[in-house]
């Protein structure tokens, strides 16, 4: 089992690269099923755990992969696609496989996926997902922990209103959209700039996809996609992680990859606290050189502020002195880092959907575990600023979403380490390298 070792109290300083996002990443090789024509090449592909499950997905269904660690870069060829049932060991490890729904329904008529289950975070429901997708023809049936979807004649276009802005939802529309026959729209879509992202690269298949990044989606169904080049966006949450990184620390880091209208929300509220920020073309620049001020903060669908951010907001109120408030409307579960936190010295207090944070106290370094991706990451920025040693376990959530963390944070000046908790020997993060 591996540990992250921090010992806090460096100030950040420095220039970091913010990898491409995961959460448009997921997406864009799900819809790498569509095209029956041609060959695909995804560029500025993070390394992430979660990339390569759901390329391991894609190869379990016969279809041609090659994730290449030193280019980052994928190549997926799909005009043969044997089969569209996906195994629960791979669904498991990712809710974001259900992602592949849309696209086989789409292209084969057939999917029977794993129900995905909830997860630390929440419930998690599938439900608007399938609402589209049956609007559009497909039927469902629910049997021994899978899903199994079937379209009896071709997917066609339909208006389709979706109860809540779910991104999975929007995306998984959007796809089966794509090979639909006539037209579909989609209101109260979600606006995430994965979402664009997503509709760009549709597009550039010789798709057509509109509206994307508003709440109303139209998409004109074709008879077939063909094979693309494509660049992904950078990640605003690894990038917003990096940023409250520099805050956190009184440091002075530049993000560079970050793009700031995809970061609204975020830079607003650092910069209420206090914290100085410059967008530029190329990333942001950011400096914190004077005491923090308290916020209140409301995750919200985008363009509020992101629930991906939350955990790493929080720990860079606990340094501020006074009363915050984060409320959180997205999931109903996602305050399990809290507990963590407070071992580590933080005084907070759960209501409901809200945490009161008395910030401003010392923290004091301990040993905690990451409860999810963002929580693992939140640990991580506490114990940048937390008095002796923070040791945080259960990095299986971190590997999921963020690319060599650590050693990012190290070359920041960062006094961090990754240990294999088995051998004491360095860990897997640090002994790997593909600059
Ligand atoms: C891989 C990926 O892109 N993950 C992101 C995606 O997750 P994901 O796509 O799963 O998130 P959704 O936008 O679907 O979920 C938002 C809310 O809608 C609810 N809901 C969702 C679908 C549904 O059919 N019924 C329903 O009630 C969920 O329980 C949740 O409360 O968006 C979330 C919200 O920005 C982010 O935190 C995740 O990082
Ligand atoms: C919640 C997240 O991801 P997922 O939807 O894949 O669980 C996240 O990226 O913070």
């Amino acid at each position: 089992m591996d540990k992250i070792i921090v010992r806090g109290g460096n100030r950040l300083k420095g220039r970091v690269r913010t990898h491409g996002a995961k959460n448009a990443v997921l997406p864009i090789i799900a819809a790498s099923i569509l095209p029956s024509r041609g060959e695909i090449l995804i560029q500025d592909i993070p390394m992430l755990e979660d990339v390569k499950t759901i390329t391991q997905l894609l190869c379990s269904m016969g279809i041609y992969t090659e994730l290449d660690e030193k280019s980052e870069t994928i190549r997926i060829n799909a005009e043969t696609v044997e089969q569209t049932e996906a195994p629960y060991e791979l669904v498991r490890k990712m809710r974001a496989s259900f992602l592949v729904m849309g696209p086989l329904l789409a292209r084969k008529k057939h999917a029977r996926i794993p129900l995905p289950g909830g997860c630390a975070i929440g419930s998690r429901p599938i439900d608007q997902h399938l609402k589209g997708l049956e609007a559009m023809g497909a039927e469902f049936h629910i049997g021994q922990g899978f899903i199994e979807g079937t379209v009896p004649d071709r997917l066609r276009g339909a208006r389709i209103y979706l109860d809540v802005a779910s991104v999975g939802a929007t995306e998984n529309i959007i796809m089966a959209a794509a090979l639909a026959e006539g037209r579909t729209v989609i209101e109260n879509a979600a606006c995430e700039p994965e979402i664009v992202d997503l509709a760009n690269f549709i597009n550039a298949l010789g798709g057509h996809v509109r509206g994307a990044g508003t709440d109303t989606i139209r998409v004109e169904g074709k008879d077939f996609l063909r094979g693309v080049e494509y660049t992904v966006i950078p990640d605003r949450i690894e990038a917003g992680t990096y940023m409250v990184a520099a805050a956190i620390t009184g440091g002075e880091v530049f993000v560079e990859g970050a793009i700031p209208d995809h970061l609204n929300p975020l830079i607003a509220k650092m910069r209420e606290m206090g914290v100085e920020i410059l967008e530029g073309e190329n990333g942001v620049h950011v400096r914190a050189d004077q005491p923090l001020k308290p916020v209140d903060v409301k995750t919200l669908p985008y363009p509020g502020f992101p629930t991906d951010m939350q955990s790493q907001m929080m720990a860079l109120l606990m340094t501020a002195k006074g009363n915050s408030i984060i409320t959180e409307t997205v999931f109903e579960n996602r305050f399990m880092h809290v507990e963590e936190m407070k071992r580590m010295g933080a005084k907070m207090k759960i209501d409901g959907r809200s945490v009161l944070i008395e910030g401003g106290y010392p923290l004091s370094g301990a040993q905690v575990k990451a409860t999810d991706l963002r929580a693992g990451a939140a640990l991580v920025l506490a114990g940048l600023v937390a008095q002796g040693t923070t040791e945080v376990t259960e990095l299986h959530h971190i590997d999921r979403g963020y690319v060599r963390l650590v050693e990012k944070l190290a070359s920041l000046g960062a006094d961090i380490e990754r240990v294999s908790a088995d051998t004491g020997k360095e860990g897997l993060e640090v002994q790997q390298s593909y600059a």
